[in-house]
């Protein structure tokens, strides 16, 4: 059995603004990618990481990840337009039985969250985490509430999102048009995936905000 992780670092960042695409910009001491793959490398159980980068940031992902002496740190990849073309293109550049897909913008990731994800993947083949809604939610139609939607129906999705190798890159060779996440490509494809419990620490930086938070999360 073996577990590769493919780390997809090559969006542009937007909405967090700033000169410096948010995965290189500092967390701490270090680079958000920089925690982002050492708390993979945490795990035992992943014999390989590949990280998906943009092309222009070949100097930028060297420099965040000099220091970081692990030969299971294999060669990047160039990602694609979207995150869905991403993942297809480090899918197509892995050979692992499982693999488990996670978002360089996630850098908090609890390996008590990773274990969870890796040991229901080998379990049931399709497995990732999220978190339960504890707010009501609400159908909104032009400002106003319309519909009261069962929550208890609605999780919070998170990465990673670990597959069998061959049946994601199956699902993503079957479909052109980009989703939200690998479970919307795996469902697409008619697959079961199964959902373990994620961890509010496991957040995504996505708004400039979310570095306060993150930095504040860094540090309990
Ligand atoms: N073409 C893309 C787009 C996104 N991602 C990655 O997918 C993850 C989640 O995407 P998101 O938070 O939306 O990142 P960005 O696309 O960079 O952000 P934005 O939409 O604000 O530009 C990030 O780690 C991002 O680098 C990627 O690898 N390739
Ligand atoms: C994959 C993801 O992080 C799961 O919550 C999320 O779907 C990414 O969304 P974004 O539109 O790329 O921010």
């Amino acid at each position: 059995m073996t577990i590769a992780a493919l780390i997809v670092a090559a969006g542009r960042g937007t909405r967090a603004g700033g000169e410096t695409p948010k995965q290189y910009r500092a967390l701490g001491n270090k680079t958000v990618i920089y925690h982002t793959i050492m708390n993979l490398l945490a795990h035992d159980d992943i014999s390989k990481i590949r990280v998906a980068i943009h092309a222009d940031d070949v100097a930028l992902f060297h420099d965040a990840t000099r220091n970081i002496d692990d030969a299971r740190l294999v060669g990047h990849i160039i990602g694609g337009a979207s995150r869905s073309e991403t993942v297809r293109l480090g899918l197509e550049s892995i050979s692992a039985e499982y693999v488990l897909i996670h978002d360089g913008a996630r850098p908090l990731l609890p390996i008590e969250t990773l274990t969870r994800v890796i040991d229901q993947v080998q379990i049931t083949g399709a497995a990732f985490c999220a978190l339960p809604i504890t707010d009501a939610i609400w159908a909104v139609d032009d400002g106003q509430a319309t519909t009261a939607q069962p929550r208890d129906t609605f999780w919070r999705a998170q990465t990673p999102q670990a597959f069998e190798t061959a049946k994601i890159l199956a699902a993503h060779r079957a479909t052109d048009t980009p989703a939200d996440d690998d479970v919307a490509i795996a469902r697409r494809a008619g697959m079961d995936v199964d959902v373990v419990l994620g961890s509010e620490r496991n957040i995504k930086i996505t708004h400039a905000g979310d570095f306060a938070l993150a930095e504040k999360l860094l540090r309990e």
